[in-house]
């Protein structure tokens, strides 16, 4: 009898339920549940020690759950029946031997999963660094050390990859590059990808859907879109109220704000045009932060999240 084919590569994705974990007293992560789909870039965000690396973690296996599900594909990682074909993760720029060079240290990975030669070179011409994996990885830029690390990540050519901070020492063209790859694998090779950042406008033209975490805690989730609300628009005119009138007339959605408008429903240059149709001079003129950037602002900022990390000066051994 032969084996029933594999279920399709695009179609495993991410489950974490319900998922905590505790260090002695203090709650890293704390009763968490989301879902990632396939052929999607979802972003992981959060504030700095909000408990996003530990969630990874538990997904990989390498931290044990104090409660709940971190499930690839509807396992959890040690029950996966192929593990590197399953789920590649990049989660620390870290951990290559500065003696070897980049293109041995993928050499050694793959043969130790028997995994031929010619996949890291492909490799690394993939992730742009086919000359520089020939020095050893010790001389690294941090770059560098990250499209190593991605590489390493796509070896199994898993179907969810897991990648942490990846935009972390990237200069601008290699954070271009990181985005349009992640893209690429999302969209073109129907992998499940799920990054995460504590910069809200690193990740923000990347992806499509986005879980948000403070303080270990679901704060929001969604598709990026539904996220970021309505745009909105503040204004400046002499006569405010006059304006206003002016706009609701036309159906806009119009609150004061620091002493000038807050316009939702249309973009800068209508309202522009209509202000100077209706004889107010436009003084100021600027888009406002999205209910997005607003939500993440707080949650950066909020007196809970700095003591939170405050009080973690107790890492257990
Ligand atoms: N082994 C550990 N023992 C004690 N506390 C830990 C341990 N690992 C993580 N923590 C704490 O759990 C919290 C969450 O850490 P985590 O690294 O998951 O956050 P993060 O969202 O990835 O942050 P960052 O953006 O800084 O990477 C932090 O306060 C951290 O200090």
């Amino acid at each position: 009898m032969t084996t029933p084919p594999a279920p399709s590569p695009s179609g495993t994705g991410i489950s974490v339920r319900g998922l905590t974990k505790t260090f002695g007293s203090f709650t890293a992560v704390d009763d968490l549940s989301f879902e990632v789909a396939p052929a999607r870039v979802t972003g992981f965000l959060g504030p700095n020690g909000a408990g996003k690396t530990t969630t990874l973690r538990m997904l990989l296996g390498l931290v044990r759950p104090t409660s709940g599900e971190a499930l690839v594909g509807g396992r959890r990682y040690a029950d996966l029946p192929a593990p590197m074909g399953t789920v590649g993760a990049a989660l620390e720029a870290t951990g290559f031997h500065p003696g070897r060079s980049g293109r041995n240290h993928l050499r050694v990975l793959a043969a130790s999963h028997g995994i031929p030669d010619r996949r890291v070179d492909e490799l690394l011409e993939l992730v742009g660094i086919p000359a520089a994996a020939r020095k050893k990885a010790g001389g690294y830029s941090m770059g560098m050390r990250q499209r190593l690390g991605l590489a390493a990540a796509l070896l199994g050519d898993p179907d969810v990859l897991l990648l942490d901070e990846p935009a972390n020492g990237l200069d601008p063209e290699g954070i271009r590059w990181m985005r349009g790859f992640m893209r690429h694998l999302a969209q073109e090779q129907g992998k499940t990808v799920l990054v995460s950042s504590h910069l809200l406008g690193e990740v923000e033209q990347t992806v499509e859907d986005v879980v948000i975490i403070a303080n270990g805690r679901m704060a929001r989730q969604g598709t990026i879109d539904e996220l970021r609300g309505d745009p909105a628009v503040l204004v400046r005119v002499a006569d405010p109220a006059g304006l206003a009138r002016v706009l609701q007339e036309d159906g806009l959605d119009v609150q004061p704000e620091d002493g000038g408008l807050r316009v939702t429903g249309a973009d800068g240059a209508r309202i522009g045009e209509r202000a100077h149709a209706a004889g107010h001079a436009v003084h100021e003129l600027r888009p406002l932060r999205t209910d997005l950037e607003r939500l993440f602002l707080e949650l950066t900022e909020s007196p809970e999240h700095r003591n939170r990390n405050l009080a973690t000066g107790t890492e257990a051994a």
